[in-house]
């Protein structure tokens, strides 16, 4: 919280998802160039051609260090796209149109446009992969017009000193290689808390904000204030006293470092604590955090950016390095494609749905696509095989107790452990027959609130919609833990509502038996779990289900903690 000390000054308000304070400059991300620069450049006022040229070779220059720098610091599929861009920016052929061009006369600006476009057409005609790269050419284009009128170029630029990065929005692939060390919070003009922003810095471990409205009108550079507890974001506050809140904050945050599991309660209940994964690396260093295993590794991050479907052998080795550092730790639940919708990938997805997030997406892309499933799960079971670690498989979106069990025989005949994701509301009404068929089932709540309430998990409006502490969506998780109690299996929960510590002791009391989150959320949690008895979690659990609205659940629950 704020003190009143700072309370005169500018504050913005928006969603709070990542709590801890941060102090720094606005680093402002804008999606495109202002009109206004390229307008002030004009021709560009060069003496000749020569010139225009030499200008145009410096802003390649640039561009491509860029890209080169950022791909050193990435890994896995970001560091081969950005690399291509790199090479890309250079390309001797691009150079020589543009030359042309101005020799015809044409101003630099117009010259970069036509020689790119020539390029776009060609790579257009040429489909596939080559099609592809179209896209990055576009994005060539901008970064270089960018850098010649003497702007930021487009995207999250990489902070030369610590920032606060503020966005309208953050899409998961231009979010590959931010460096926690120097982004210090993250704050955007739209999307609720189970937004891929808000799932981006969970993994990041940084204060977070989002659905904050009028955070894109603040000058770059204005030192800024962000509470990721209260969801505030307080403009030119006192420095001084900013870096005293900031420094004791901190302090906090590192009195929890000294919670290292395993998950209890209070009164010795274990609750599996489980790591969030997108890749090797991310699964690497979750296995340094307090974590059993692997609760939610989701394999479509892996292929944002792929145009083809990779070979079974090259998914096998992606999933391996997911698998390996968990061998002997713990168990990894793998879950199958979950493309469509928020998550474009480019060999799976339907193109021109009237409404993706109820369209083909998740487990419904195997209905007409079955290889694109088997090829998957071959690869899990070869990459199990290998590394020898305990592997559990699950897929999204799952509706029917059909889908579950036809899922179930295609995983069991590889010898792995099967279960389902509990996202649509008919999966948790049928939780009890979804368990004669699975292993296991997993609820994913940022889903399953989009679906339960009707409420688009992007939409910035309707962010007290898409909040799991909605009684009706803690009504369908009740349902589900229930239908897991009564069969004696595992039911976790993956979506971000684990991440919450206060939720947590609710979904713990209802009978959730596992919690999967961001590696860097799972301290706070076991913390809170480690000083709550079960019969308490069990009351907290009671009073959020009773509770009219997630704010006088969040006091309820408040209220009988402290007590
Ligand atoms: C874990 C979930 O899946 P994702 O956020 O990847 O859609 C969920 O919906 O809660
Ligand atoms: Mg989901």
């Amino acid at each position: 919280m704020l003190t009143d000390s700072l309370s005169s000054q500018a504050t913005l308000s928006g969603t709070p998802v990542v709590p801890g304070l941060a102090f720094g400059p606005a680093l402002v991300v804008r999606a495109e160039i202002s009109p206004e620069a390229v307008r002030r450049f004009g021709d560009g006022g060069f003496a000749d051609e020569d010139a225009a040229l030499a200008a145009y070779d410096a802003a390649v220059d640039t561009v491509a260090h860029g890209f080169t720098t950022k791909a050193q610091a990435a890994s896995g599929a970001a560091t081969e796209v950005l690399t291509a861009s790199a090479g890309l920016v250079r390309d001797k052929g691009l150079r020589g149109a543009v030359r042309k061009s101005l020799r015809g006369g044409q101003p630099l600006l117009e010259s970069v446009h036509a020689a790119v476009e020539q390029f776009v057409v060609v790579f257009t005609s040429m489909g596939g992969l080559m099609a592809e790269r179209a896209t990055d050419l576009r994005d060539i284009e901008r970064r270089l017009v960018a850098r010649l009128v003497g702007e930021a170029e487009p995207g999250v630029p990489d902070p030369d000193h610590p920032s606060v990065v503020v966005a309208e929005d953050l899409a998961p692939a231009d979010t590959a290689g931010l460096d926690p060390k120097v982004v210090l919070a993250l704050v955007t003009e739209r999307g609720g808390p189970t937004s891929h922003t808000a799932i981006i810095a969970r993994q990041l471990g940084i204060p977070c904000v989002v659905g904050t409205h009028g955070v894109m009108d603040v000058e770059a550079g204005t030192p800024m204030l962000v509470d990721g507890r209260a969801g505030t974001v307080l403009l030119n506050p006192d420095a001084a006293e900013a870096q005293r809140l900031v420094a004791a904050d901190l302090k906090a945050r590192a009195a929890l470092s000294s919670w290292i599991g395993p998950g209890r309660t209070a009164n010795g209940l274990p609750v599996k604590l489980l790591a969030n994964v997108a890749d090797g690396p991310s699964s690497l260093s979750s296995s340094e955090a307090p974590v059993e295993g692997v609760g939610l590794f989701r394999t479509e991050l892996c292929f944002l950016n792929r145009a083809e479907e990779p070979s079974v052998e090259e998914q096998a080795d992606i999933y391996a390095a997911v698998l390996e550092p968990f061998k002997g730790k713990g168990y990894v639940v793998v879950r199958t494609l979950d493309a469509g919708s928020d998550k474009p990938v480019a060999f799976a997805t339907h193109e021109g749905e009237e409404n993706p997030a109820l369209g083909v997406r998740g487990l419904r892309l195997s209905f007409d696509n079955p290889g694109l499933l088997e090829r998957q799960l071959d690869a899990i079971a070869l990459a199990a095989e290998r590394t020898g670690t305990e592997t559990w498989v699950m897929a999204p979106m799952v509706a029917t107790v059909a889908e579950a069990r036809e899922f179930a025989d295609s995983v069991r005949n590889r010898g792995l452990k099967a279960g389902v994701m509990v996202e649509v509301p008919s999966a948790a009404l049928l939780a009890p027959r979804m368990l004669e068929v699975v292993d296991f089932l997993s609820i994913g709540t940022n889903d399953l609130t989009q679906y339960t309430m009707a409420a688009d998990r992007m939409a910035t409006d309707l962010a007290h919609l898409t909040d799991p502490w909605q009684p009706a969506v803690l009504q369908l998780i009740a349902i589900t833990a229930e239908a897991g109690r009564h069969a004696g299996k595992p039911v976790g929960v993956c979506g971000e509502a684990a991440a919450d510590p206060l939720l947590a002791c609710a979904l713990v009391g209802m009978g959730v038996t596992s919690l999967s989150m961001a590696a860097a959320a799972v301290r706070p949690v076991g913390a809170r779990l480690a000083s709550t008895t079960f019969e308490q979690c069990e009351d907290v659990a009671e009073a959020a289900l009773g509770a009219d609205d997630p704010a006088a659940g969040r006091a309820a629950v408040l209220a009988l903690l402290a007590g």
